[in-house]
């Protein structure tokens, strides 16, 4: 598990991380979604061991890191969100130099990064030049690189950001396996969509701040819990206004053409006893629905800013 406590970093006078909390699980794909500026690559360069922090912790396997960056460098897997040059390095070269700063090499090495390479895809690529490489395949080169120490968690930093909607695909479903076989992974990005799909956890940073986090399933449970009831009714109208007026979970009622719009704070088995009690009263009931909420509206509640309307849609952004 990685904790984060209370953790800041200013730069000069500016607080781009202000009492940041976090907490990580063993075997989640944690999303780290905020806005351009929020203060995620700050964050995961603290937890990468690779920038110095003002205050707080970050606890991974019992110990503080910050206290031990070298440990930190262990534990961690670091994917950044550049690719640097290697002038005329092989892959197979590449993993070699990456393996030997772990005092990895011979056998030992060679055999662990073929495995590394044949996990990203890249088997078939020992003897081509990293330069000649795609975009796509530079990032799963770095993703097995950032492997080759069998780090506790893996930390990606906006990774699929560049990428075609194929080679994104791909890469997604490379990290999904690997949460699969018990890795923790912990992904950042300024889509909030990118990471919906593919996370179970999610946590969202606004101003240096975490200002959601958890399970994403019951983040989406909950915001559809207070999302309102749409009823249709083909007769009876007043006769299910009356029955709704006396409900104890119904708080508001408001009218939409040929719609009642309930705020109605109850779970699944109130839902289900106020149908049956309209059909009870002789209402003719032709459509009664949860209105579904989605990651996006909370992300934009919780953030809303105009200029950060671009994190709705990664097309538009793309240019897609
Ligand atoms: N070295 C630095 N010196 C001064 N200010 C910095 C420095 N690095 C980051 N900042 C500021 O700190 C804030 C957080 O930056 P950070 O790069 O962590 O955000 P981010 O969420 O990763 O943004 P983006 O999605 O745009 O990459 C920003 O306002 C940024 O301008």
């Amino acid at each position: 598990m990685l904790e984060i406590r209370d953790l800041h970093k200013v730069y000069g006078k500016y607080h781009a991380l202000n009492g940041l909390n976090m907490t990580v699980r063993d075997g989640a794909l944690y999303g780290f979604v905020g806005p351009n500026g929020a203060g995620k690559t700050t964050t995961i360069k603290i937890m990468a061991g690779l920038l110095g922090a003002d205050g707080g912790s970050v606890m991974i396997g019992g110990e503080d890191g910050l206290a031990s960056p070298a440990r930190l460098k262990k534990m961690i897997g670091y994917v950044p969100d550049f690719f640097g040059v290697y002038d005329n390095l092989t892959v197979s070269e590449y993993m070699e130099f990456f393996a030997s700063c772990y005092n990895m090499d011979g056998l030992v090495a060679r055999k662990r990064y073929t495995a590394l390479l044949e996990q990203v895809g890249l088997e078939d690529r020992l003897d081509f030049y990293v330069d000649g490489l795609s975009r796509g395949m530079k990032q799963r080169l770095c993703l097995a690189r950032a492997l080759i120490h069998d780090p506790e968690i893996l930390i990606l930093d906006e990774p699929t950001s560049g990428l075609d909607p194929r080679t994104r695909f791909e890469f997604k479903e490379i990290l999904k396996d690997l949460q699969e076989s018990g890795r923790t992974i912990f992904i950042s990005s300024h889509v909030l969509s990118e990471l919906s799909e593919l996370c179970t956890d999610i946590g969202i940073l606004d101003q240096g701040r975490l200002v959601l986090e958890g399970n994403i399933q019951d983040i989406l449970t909950r915001v559809n819990a207070s999302n309102p009831l749409v009823i249709s009714v083909y007769s009876n109208r007043e006769q299910a206004l009356n029955v709704l007026k006396s409900h104890p979970c119904v708080q508001t009622i408001s009218l939409r053409e040929n719609e009642i719009c309930v705020r109605f704070m109850g779970d699944k088995q109130d839902e289900a006893m106020l149908l049956q009690q309209l059909i009870d009263a002789e209402v003719l009931v032709n459509g009664f629905v949860r209105e579904t909420g989605s990651l996006e509206s909370v992300f934009m509640q919780l953030t809303e800013r105009e200029e950060e309307r671009s994190v709705l849609s990664y097309e538009a952004e793309s240019g897609l």
